[in-house]
C-alpha cells in the first residue's frame, strides 16, 4: 500500500542558493499520526508548504498517497486537508455554510457529509453555533470550525498546525477523539506542534527538525532513547532539549585550550 505521505530527500526553501530544508526524508503510513517538532525557524512550515504543493522541491520529492503534484494536481490537492494555526474563514458564511462549502469543494456524498457534520458538531460542542458567522465566534470556536471542515473531508492526509493551542480541555479531548476516528478510517495525520506532552501522549511517531535537517525520528520512546533520555522521569521535552543542545555543541565544538583559565 502507498504511504500517505513520503518526503524523499526533500531540499527546498525560498532561494536556491540558500535552501531551508536539506534532504529531509520521512514517511507517514495510512492511519498513522506523526508529530513534526522543531525550534522556531527549524523549517516545519516550509516543509508543510512543500507538502501542500505551495512550494516546489529544489531536489528530492514529495508524494501524497503515492502521487507527486505534477502527476495529478487536482487529485494531489484533494488528498490533503490543512488546518493552519490561524483560522481563516469566510466572513459571510455561517458555520453550517462552511461545512457545506467544503462538502461541495471536495465532492463529498451529501448524506455522508450531513451525518459527519452532525457528529462533528456534537463532538466539538458546536451544535448551538452552526448558524453563527465567524465574526461572532471566539478564537477557539473559529479553530474548531477549521478542524471540523478538515475532519469532514476525511482525506488520506490531514495536516494540522498547532492543533492543541487555544482549545479548551474538553475541545482538546474532542479533537484527540476525532483524530483517532480519522485514523481508524485510514487518514494519516501530520501534526506540527510545540506542545510536546500532547504529541508524546498521542503521536505514533515524531520527527525532530533542526536547521532544516532531521535530527531524530521514531516513536516518542525511541526519540527519548536517541537523546539518551530513556529514564523513567524523562519526557519528550527533556529529550528534545538534549537533542538540540547536543546538535548545537556538535556544530560549534568548544575550542580546546581557549577557555577561561
Ligand atoms: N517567506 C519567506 N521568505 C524567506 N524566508 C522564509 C520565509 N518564511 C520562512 N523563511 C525562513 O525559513 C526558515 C524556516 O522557517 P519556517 O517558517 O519553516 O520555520 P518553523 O519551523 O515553521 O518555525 P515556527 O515554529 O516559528 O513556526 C527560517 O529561517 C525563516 O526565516
Amino acid at each position: 500500500m502507498a504511504t500517505a505521505l513520503t518526503l524523499d530527500k526533500l531540499t527546498g526553501g525560498y532561494s536556491a542558493r540558500k535552501p531551508v530544508l536539506h534532504e529531509v526524508s520521512f514517511d507517514i503510513r495510512p492511519g498513522e499520526m506523526m508529530g513534526l517538532i522543531g525550534l522556531n525557524g527549524a523549517g516545519k512550515s516550509t516543509a508543510i508548504k512543500h507538502v501542500l504543493g505551495l512550494m516546489l522541491p529544489q531536489s528530492g520529492e514529495v508524494r501524497v498517497a503515492g502521487l507527486r503534484l505534477a502527476d495529478d494536481r487536482e487529485r494531489y490537492r484533494s488528498s490533503c486537508a490543512y488546518v493552519p494555526e490561524q483560522p481563516s474563514l469566510f466572513p459571510n458564511l455561517t458555520v453550517s455554510e462552511h461545512l457545506r462549502w467544503t462538502e461541495t469543494a471536495y465532492g463529498l456524498d451529501a448524506r455522508t457529509a450531513a451525518q459527519r457534520t452532525e457528529a462533528l458538531a456534537e463532538t466539538f460542542r458546536m451544535k448551538h453555533a452552526m448558524g453563527a458567522l465567524p465574526g461572532t465566534l471566539s478564537k477557539g470556536m473559529r479553530q474548531k470550525v477549521m478542524l471540523m471542515n478538515a475532519l469532514l473531508v476525511s482525506p488520506p492526509l490531514l495536516i494540522i498546525d498547532e492543533p492543541f493551542l487555544g482549545l479548551d480541555p474538553l475541545a482538546t479531548r474532542a479533537l484527540v477523539q476525532a483524530l483517532n476516528e480519522a485514523r481508524a478510517a485510514g487518514s494519516a495525520i501530520l501534526l506540527s506542534s510545540h506542545i510536546l506532552p500532547a504529541l508524546e501522549r498521542n503521536a505514533d511517531r515524531v520527527v525532530v527538525l533542526h536547521q532544516g535537517r532531521i535530527l531524530a525520528g521514531g516513536t516518542p520512546e525511541e526519540v527519548k532513547q536517541a537523546a539518551n533520555a530513556g529514564g523513567r522521569d524523562y519526557t519528550l521535552d527533556d529529550a528534545f532539549e538534549r537533542l538540540i543542545l547536543a546538535a548545537d555543541e556538535k556544530a560549534a565544538p568548544p575550542e580546546g585550550g581557549a577557555g577561561r583559565g
